[in-house]
């Protein structure tokens, strides 16, 4: 069993999600409003280590009206366990499962690093050999209680996701100018598919306008 997963991001016109350098400001007032509606509704928020390092988000709700329950659990897919204690994904506003790699728990645990993050209350889940089987990811997740699953990122992790057929919707946020570069983020990076016929097939079911962006909703179809 696995949670129902949406991924949601914000992009240029061009299709990237994040400069080279980093820089990754896309969604304007009104969609980063509608990231937190959908942050609030979902029992799960998951990203991978490289958005952690790189935007050091909270992964909460704090854009709009909440209370501390409504922060949905954090996931970081981190095969190697490099999380900085420091990340704001550690403090106490939500709950957080680190995800890492069996080669690399032992190292991990006998290490002082695992001690500072199961003090305050950090999960952890190991999985796979040198990356994290997201399949098996899923299953824990659903297992202790996480439904629905809200995926936010970044490149590598998406397409890892929809590759192994893990992604169920996506809701894509269009910003109204290009950044070009061949090293900028893309929606989708990873090794990417041979041929377009390998492609993963959508259903868009929902498209509108929010302020000067545009809103794409997608059903995943072949998974
Ligand atoms: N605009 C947006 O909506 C948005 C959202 C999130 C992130 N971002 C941007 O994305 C960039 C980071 O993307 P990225 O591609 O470098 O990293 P990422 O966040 O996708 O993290 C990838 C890392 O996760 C780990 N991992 C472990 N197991 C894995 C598996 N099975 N499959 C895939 N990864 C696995 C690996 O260490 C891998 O390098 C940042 O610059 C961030 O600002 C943008
Ligand atoms: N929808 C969306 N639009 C953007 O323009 C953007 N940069 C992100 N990026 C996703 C990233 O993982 C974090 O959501 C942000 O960096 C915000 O961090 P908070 O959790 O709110 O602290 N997501």
């Amino acid at each position: 069993m696995k949670p129902y997963v949406i991924l949601n991001a914000a992009m240029t016109l061009d299709g990237k999600i994040a400069t080279k350098t980093g820089s990754s400001n896309i969604s304007g007032e009104k969609d980063l409003k509608r990231v937190h509606e959908l942050r609030r509704e979902v029992d799960g928020i998951m990203v991978g280590i490289n958005t952690v390092i790189a935007d050091n988000p909270r992964l909460t709700v704090h854009k709009i009206d909440a209370n501390p329950e409504d922060n949905p659990v954090r996931v970081v897919v981190d095969s190697k366990c490099r999380t900085p204690i420091a990340a704001r994904i550690t403090n106490k506003d939500a709950k957080t499962i680190i995800a890492g790699a069996n080669d690399y728990k032992f190292d991990f645990i006998v290490n002082d690093r695992y001690a500072n993050f199961t003090k305050r209350g950090i999960d952890f889940f190991f999985s796979g050999n040198k990356r994290v089987d997201l399949k098996a990811l899923m299953n824990y997740l659903y297992e202790k209680g996480i439904k629905t699953l809200m995926l936010e990122g970044g490149s590598t992790l998406n397409f890892s996701m929809i590759k192994e057929g893990l992604i169920d919707e996506i809701r894509i946020c269009i910003a109204p100018f290009v950044v070009g570069g061949k090293d900028s983020h893309t929606l989708f990076d990873g090794e990417g598919f041979d041929t377009m016929d390998e492609g993963v097939r959508l259903e868009l079911f929902d498209s509108f306008k929010l302020g000067d962006d545009l809103i794409l909703q997608y059903k995943v179809l072949n998974k």
